[in-house]
């Protein structure tokens, strides 16, 4: 599969790692609808900077909840959430937000919708074709910039809206469960684009499932979620496959079966279903 040198997301790698203070950081935080239960309750967490960390935990214990605060969509009831240093106040511009829903605007092109983003940032007119095609060519969807989303696969939405993610070059990316209502070899193939896209952009992740095979292929570290009646993040288990990982390889390894049982009992000892 063709992918853009690792040179052209050398600006994104350069503000990931040149610092080592985490991206975002949520100091004791908890959290309730209104009048609600309390949901969350005394989360700590450091995402830290070009990492994929995973939000691992049952349906209903509050991991969109978490996505939702970095997005500055719903705030913490107490406690604070750092975002670059800075605690989050209002619509966080600086992430770029992918969920399992298709939001590609189907009276728009792939190229008119990738470049929405960039014109609402104030991108100058000059410089927008050539972010489309680079975004368009790191998922190898080139050839689609005219079509509509109608006129494209499952598989081609999905990539273009990852596209769409990145393209403003956001310092972190939310992935809410995004290949939740995909069939399992097309997510397969869309595990290793995400993997090989984010590393080329040395993109920082915060992604949400409940999947565990998903959460090891594609994270450095996953946070298990859970806990009754409030849940918090009760461990975190550093991945060991690092970066480059071949996920053809990893699936059939002894290896990768390990990390799997352990998440299994990690996830186990932080309670079932809170509903
Ligand atoms: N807007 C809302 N108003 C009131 N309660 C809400 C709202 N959104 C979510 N909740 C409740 O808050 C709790 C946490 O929801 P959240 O969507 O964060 O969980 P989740 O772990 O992401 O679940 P899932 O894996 O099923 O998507 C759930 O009990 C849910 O019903």
């Amino acid at each position: 599969m063709s992918r853009r040198s690792s040179s052209a997301g050398a600006g994104v790698a350069g503000d990931a790692r040149a610092s080592s203070e985490p991206v975002a950081e949520f100091r004791g935080i908890s959290f309730r609808y209104g009048d609600g239960p309390v949901v969350l309750s005394d989360v700590d967490l450091e995402i830290r900077p070009g990492e994929v960390l995973t939000l691992l935990g049952a349906s209903g214990c509050g991991k969109s909840t978490l996505l939702k605060m970095v997005a500055g969509l719903e705030s913490p009831s107490d406690g604070t959430l750092l975002f670059q240093g800075e605690p989050v106040r209002g619509v966080n511009t600086r992430v770029g937000y992918m969920t399992q829903d298709d939001t590609l605007l189907p009276w728009r092109t792939i190229r008119g919708n990738l470049a929405l983003p960039l014109r609402i940032r104030g991108v100058a007119k000059a410089e927008i074709p050539g972010k489309i095609e680079q975004a368009l060519a790191l998922v190898d969807l080139g050839h689609a910039a005219g079509k509509f989303p109608a006129q494209l696969s499952g598989g081609m939405k999905r990539r273009a809206l990852l596209a769409r993610s990145t393209i403003t070059e956001p310092t972190m990316v939310l992935m809410d469960e995004p290949f939740a209502a995909i069939d399992a070899d097309l997510r397969e193939a869309l595990h290793e684009e995400v993997r090989a896209t984010t590393e080329r952009l040395d993109q920082t992740v915060l992604f949400v499932t409940h999947d565990i095979s998903e959460a090891a292929l594609l994270s450095d570290r996953v946070a298990i979620v859970g806990g009754t009646p409030s849940a918090t993040v009760r461990e975190i288990v550093e991945m060991p496959f690092g970066r480059g990982r071949d996920l053809v390889a990893l699936r059939s390894s002894t290896e990768f079966f390990d990390i799997q049982r352990r998440l299994r009992e990690a996830l186990s000892a932080a309670g079932g279903e809170r509903r």
